[in-house]
């Protein structure tokens, strides 16, 4: 199919696509078997301001500390040591302060987070699941943040799926199609150079 290279394109992230998915990407450094969690938070200006995940604190080994959240022994247990995505987004900012931003994050923030996004200034949260609705560390994150005046809003994803591709940037610019299936990648590396540069390889 060809690409119409006179208009903008239309099929662009719009901000909460992009921040979500930032949030999302940032998900994926996590350690945690069972749940990553990712945040970004931005400020008015729609610039990223901090970004973190789910994980043990800083000298404190991800081989070292359990991940295991069901032993009798709450010590063997990884829930009194990692950070939320949320705490260490907030801790990772780049600026002096994230006073009157918005915090994008996959789970809604437990009560702890809660008290760290007002603490630090944020005004919206804005999140993906709220699988822990029901329980007492989401209600009275809840209740504190609508005491404070924070917002939060759930994103709901037009699509389902945003496809990260590393080889998308060799693909032909004048066509919307990745190269024909069933060949190596060296000839179709070599078949997009031609095309785009006409080195006669
Ligand atoms: N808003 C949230 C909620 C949870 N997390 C982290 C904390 C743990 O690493 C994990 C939850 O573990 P699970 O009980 O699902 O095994 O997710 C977070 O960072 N932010
Ligand atoms: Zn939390």
């Amino acid at each position: 199919m060809a690409k119409n290279l006179n208009k903008k394109r239309e099929n662009y992230l719009n901000w909460d696509e992009y921040f979500m998915a930032t949030a999302f990407l940032a998900a994926k450094r996590s350690k945690d078997p069972c749940s990553q969690v990712g945040a970004c938070i931005v400020n008015n200006e729609n610039v990223i301001v901090g970004i973190g995940y789910n994980g043990m604190p800083k000298g404190c080994h991800d081989d070292d500390f359990p991940w295991e959240k069901e032993n009798e022994n709450p010590l063997d247990n990884k829930y009194y040591y990692v950070c939320h995505a949320e705490l260490n987004a907030i801790l990772n900012k780049n600026c002096a302060d994230v006073k009157g931003c918005r915090i994008y994050v996959g789970l809604f923030p437990c009560n702890e987070c809660g008290k760290v996004i007002i603490q630090s200034g944020i005004k919206e949260v804005i999140y993906m699941s709220d699988k822990h609705s029901h329980k007492p560390h989401t209600i009275a994150s809840k209740l504190m943040m609508d005491s404070a005046g924070v917002k939060y809003r759930q994103f709901i994803p037009k699509q389902k799926k945003i496809v990260i591709d590393f080889t998308e940037i060799n693909w032909n610019s004048m066509s919307q199609v990745p190269p024909s299936p069933g060949r190596n990648e060296t000839s179709k590396l070599a078949d997009e150079l031609q095309g785009k540069c006409d080195l006669n390889l």
